[in-house]
């Protein structure tokens, strides 16, 4: 298309990173061990290349670089995550360690410094080994010891730090816990497990936010919300079982999420209720896997947020059944793929971009018009310098996302461009790239450089409108 399409003044461009995908110096200065750091060393066959984050982008050390590079950007903010083993080695409060106060204060001072806000993730899947010991997420005291955990950050960064968002995606953490694909802490733990995480993960979540509500919001002033992994879902085929699917996919992995939060009744969805009460009687189980909140713990949930964060990459096709790859089994649906779609480096990700204008709406249909921060978006490669494939994604997801404002109405007020660099990306280590600048893995220095992909995003960032020189065409999803 040749009209210009600027998004609403004011709209907030940032680009994100995590802890243990960034900075390295894994034991250094008084940091304590994290599931992830147990993982890669104990387990490194779970890691596509055998690879660990001991020293990642080394950002520790190289924090100041990562802010010219987000200057350069124009970035408005800066989503960065805080490793809770750095600030408390065992997890509990009892020890602080004062260095790695140091460290993120020394962060956000650079970035204030450059007029960029930072943005916390409080908790982005590095959890301190200690509290591994007792179970994990799968252990409701974990709730507590996240509570102490919020106290201590916003304490001490409160004052500087107006944007929090507290658990990055609760359906990712899961896996951990109920998938054999490596991700930490890979213990498999029976079906029940993975609600067990979810109920203690959305106590978690709240009480971080009454705390901020009761201690620090009217000093502090800042917004809280979590970020939630939200991939769209397409039938495979019109028939109703299949279209069924996607509802039932739907309510199990973001109503799962969402519903307790943002619906006007709280609690799990009565859909996923339902299904799961049937699934396990028919399984011979005596209860449902689901477990159940309390009266208060359905209102300390309810309206736990102030905006919602969305990381969204690609869509999947649903059909009934169980008959291969499924992020949701107790649906009862299988995810397939359609290769008409290009797919990035990373297998699970193709180029669908209506799939994130679908959801969008979805989530205003659902829940009503939220305000909304695309928290994570982007594209995965070899680590092209010349990265048009990733030129080409963006384009057509901000297209996507500039037609659910401009169209639909959709309430979103801000995007985060993942990753700002290249990092360690999980399970798949250093074999598949996100970042907007490269950085050289072999060289002792970690050096950044610029790929193509930032001409586009810091012309998008600074002038808050999408670059025309760069268009191609849409997808046939869009146009349908
Ligand atoms: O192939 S499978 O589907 O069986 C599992 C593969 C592992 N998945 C990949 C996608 N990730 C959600 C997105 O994960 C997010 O997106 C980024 C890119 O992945 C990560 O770097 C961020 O840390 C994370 O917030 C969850 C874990």
């Amino acid at each position: 298309m040749t009209t210009r399409r600027k998004f609403p003044a004011g709209f907030l461009f940032g680009a994100a990173t995590s802890s243990y995908q960034i900075e390295g110096a894994w034991n250094e200065d008084g940091k304590g061990e994290n599931i992830w750091d147990t993982l890669t060393h104990s387990q490194p066959e779970c890691i596509k290349d055998g690879e660990n984050g001991d020293i990642a982008c080394d950002s520790y050390h190289l924090y100041k670089q990562d802010v010219r590079m987000l200057k350069e950007l124009g970035a408005r903010f800066y989503r960065f995550s805080i490793s809770w083993s750095r600030i408390l080695p065992t997890g509990y409060t009892n020890e602080i360690n004062k260095s790695g106060i140091e460290y993120y204060n020394n962060l956000i001072d650079e970035l204030l410094s450059n007029n960029i806000e930072p943005m916390v993730t409080m908790f982005h899947w590095d959890l301190p080994q200690p509290l591994q010991n007792l179970g994990g997420w799968t252990n409701s005291v974990i709730a507590d010891r996240f509570e102490d955990y919020a106290y201590v950050l916003f304490s001490h960064f409160g004052d500087k730090v107006k944007w929090w968002v507290t658990i990055n995606e609760p359906t990712s953490i899961i896996m951990g816990y109920s998938m054999s694909i490596g991700m930490a802490p890979n213990v498999m733990t029976p079906d029940q497990g993975q609600y067990l995480v979810m109920h203690t993960i959305l106590l978690a979540h709240a009480r971080a936010y009454r705390l901020y509500d009761r201690n620090f919001r009217e000093k502090q002033k800042g917004k809280i919300s979590l970020a939630h992994s939200f991939n769209w879902f397409e039938p495979k085929t019109d028939s109703e079982e299949d279209r069924l699917s996607v509802e039932r996919t739907l309510q199990m992995t973001t109503g799962w999420v969402l519903h307790p939060i943002f619906s006007s009744t709280g609690d799990y969805p009565p859909l996923m209720k339902n299904w799961l009460r049937e699934k396990c009687k028919k399984e011979g189980y005596k209860t449902s896997h689901l477990p159940e909140f309390t009266a208060e713990e359905v209102e300390l949930i309810k309206g736990s947020c102030d905006f919602l964060g969305i990381n969204h990459y690609t869509t999947f096709f649903v059909k009934s059944g169980l008959s291969g790859f499924t992020l949701c089994k107790d649906a009862e649906i299988t995810m397939v793929q359609d290769e008409s779609f290009k797919t990035a480096a990373s297998m699970w990700l193709q180029v669908i971009p209506s799939g994130l204008r679908k959801l969008l709406s979805w989530i205003s249909k659902e829940y009503g018009k939220l305000p909304i921060l695309i928290t994570e978006n982007g594209y995965s490669d070899h680590g092209e310098i010349n990265d048009t494939d990733r030129i080409d994604y963006f384009n057509k997801y901000l297209n996507s996302l500039w037609e659910a404002i401009n169209e639909d109405g959709c309430n979103v007020f801000g995007y985060t461009a993942w990753s700002l660099m290249d990092n360690f990306e999980w399970i798949s280590g250093y074999t598949e790239k996100f970042g907007l600048y490269h950085v050289d893995f072999s060289d002792p220095e970690r050096k950044r450089t610029q790929k193509r992909s930032v001409k586009f995003i810091s012309q998008l960032f600074k002038t808050n409108e999408i670059p025309l020189q760069f268009t191609y065409y849409y997808d046939i999803m869009a146009a349908q």
